[in-house]
């Protein structure tokens, strides 16, 4: 095997990336970016590395989710806002019921990037090269704006930054004090059809902060209490752009991808050989990769090789993503494998990519109960065969959109028009997605 650098992927061959038909306007961007500050630093992966690997064994849990794809037009403190309460929100009801600490990733400051099932799209008899981000180029349909732009990664680097920025000062600022969170998972099962479902697990919570503050503990002299740490993750699939942002930390000299914490390979481009397996085993960061319905264990085995030879705990994060009907067939396959072969991973269920339809409204939809079928299954399948549940990576966003159907507020095919936002996949939408969470506590309270 040749040695590894930050370049070294351009020697594989490599799926899901644009033409850019201007070679000079790239390489003045690539350079452009190198020369940029990192977004996250080395220990923080670090970090969160050691985190995950406690999912790995059982004590702690990885809440992942974030939108399908950022967007350059929808960039606004009040989504940023949304989407990070939610998470929160959904971390308070999954920690008080699993009882162990809630991970927080946010699918967020770099979530640009889109495979596509096809190249192109056509529109009343017109053909345009597909929307792949706005990193690469834009959703309007013209045949401008599908042109790609390097430029574009330079506004997604500063688009980065400025949600990071702001995602550390809610972390810290006092939008996270636990109080707080917990008094809007209230407002919530108050509002809720389900109230009767809802309230009690929040009226819990209320009451265990309420008997430790009478003990002393409470957001004044404890911070955890304060505060709270959300890290970032995005799929690293534009290579140009993450090649740019890798960095060698000066403290151990090994390389990290300085664009997130936390990194994933995407279902359509993970094939053992190829450019994005090469990049992904030099940095050291936590990474992912999505494992679809196609995988077999021979394969799993060889990519787990690939990507952790030293099967370091918390270095891998097996993202399932199978849909409600195939799961329970492929997955305890797979896990008697892994648990067989001694492999160290964090398997966290994508409940949501193998579960995507075609409303008769012609939206691309997923059903609540299909989403939440396939997280059962998941717990289910590991349990049976003795595996840990690590985690959960969802498509959503704090805001009220109506993309994904069902949930308490019953939301049809027919409602799908009223606020369909999304620029790629359908999201879960606030209520819907603190419903999910409220259903996977009870699911982790065994
Ligand atoms: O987010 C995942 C993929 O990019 C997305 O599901 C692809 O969607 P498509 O099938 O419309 O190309
Ligand atoms: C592209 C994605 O998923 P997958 O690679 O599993 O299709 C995604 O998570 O947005
Ligand atoms: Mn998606």
């Amino acid at each position: 095997m040749k040695p590894w650098s930050p370049e070294s992927w351009r020697d594989f061959p490599i799926r899901q990336q644009p033409t850019y038909p201007d070679s000079t306007a790239l390489l003045t961007a690539e350079a452009q970016l190198a020369k940029m500050p990192p977004l996250v630093f080395a220990q923080e992966a670090r970090d969160l590395r050691e985190q995950l690997g406690r999912a790995c064994e059982g004590k702690a849990f990885l809440l992942q989710g974030g939108d399908c794809a950022e967007s350059f037009a929808d960039f606004s403190a009040t989504s940023i806002r949304d989407t990070f309460k939610v998470l929160l929100q959904m971390a308070v009801v999954l920690t008080y019921s699993g009882r162990k600490p809630v991970i927080k990733v946010a699918r967020m400051a770099g979530q640009f990037a889109k495979p596509r099932s096809a190249d192109t799209e056509t529109i009343d008899g017109v053909t345009l090269p597909a929307y792949r981000g706005d990193i690469i180029n834009q959703l309007d349909f013209t045949e401008s704006a599908r042109l790609p732009d390097p430029q574009r990664m330079l506004q997604a680097y500063h688009q980065s930054t400025a949600t990071l920025n702001l995602v550390r000062a809610f972390a810290t600022g006092g939008l996270a004090d636990l109080h707080k969170v917990n008094q809007w998972n209230l407002d919530f099962a108050e509002a809720s059809p389900l109230r009767n479902r809802y309230l009690d697990i929040a009226e819990r919570i209320q009451d265990a902060l309420a008997f430790m503050a009478v003990c002393g503990v409470d957001s004044n002299n404890t911070p955890p209490l304060h505060a709270t740490h959300l890290y970032t993750s995005h799929e690293a699939l534009l290579l140009n752009y993450e090649q740019a942002l890798t960095r060698k930390d000066s403290l151990t000299g090994d390389w990290y991808n300085c664009s997130a914490h936390m990194l994933w390979i995407g279902e359509r481009t993970r094939k053992l050989d190829e450019a994005h397996i090469e990049f992904f085993r030099g940095i050291h960061n936590p990474i992912g990769v999505k494992v679809g319905p196609s995988m077999d264990e021979d394969e799993l085995i060889h990519l787990i090789d690939a990507l952790n030879p030293d099967n370091q705990a918390g270095r891998l994060t097996l993202i399932t993503r199978m849909g409600a009907n195939t799961l329970g067939d492929k997955l305890p396959r797979l896990a008697r494998r892994v648990k067989a072969e001694g492999r160290k991973v964090v398997w966290s269920s994508d409940p949501m990519h193998g579960n995507t339809v075609k409303a008769s409204s012609g939206y691309k939809t997923r059903s609540f109960d299909d989403i939440l079928t396939e997280i059962n299954q998941f717990f289910a399948a590991l349990r049976a065969e003795g595996q840990e549940p690590g985690g959960i990576h969802l498509e959503m966003t704090g805001q009220h959109v109506t993309e994904c159907t069902g949930g308490a507020y019953k939301i049809s095919d027919d409602d799908l028009a009223n606020c369909y936002r999304t620029q790629c996949d359908p999201r879960l939408n606030g209520d819907q997605v603190l419903e999910m969470a409220f259903c996977i506590a009870e699911r982790l309270r065994v």
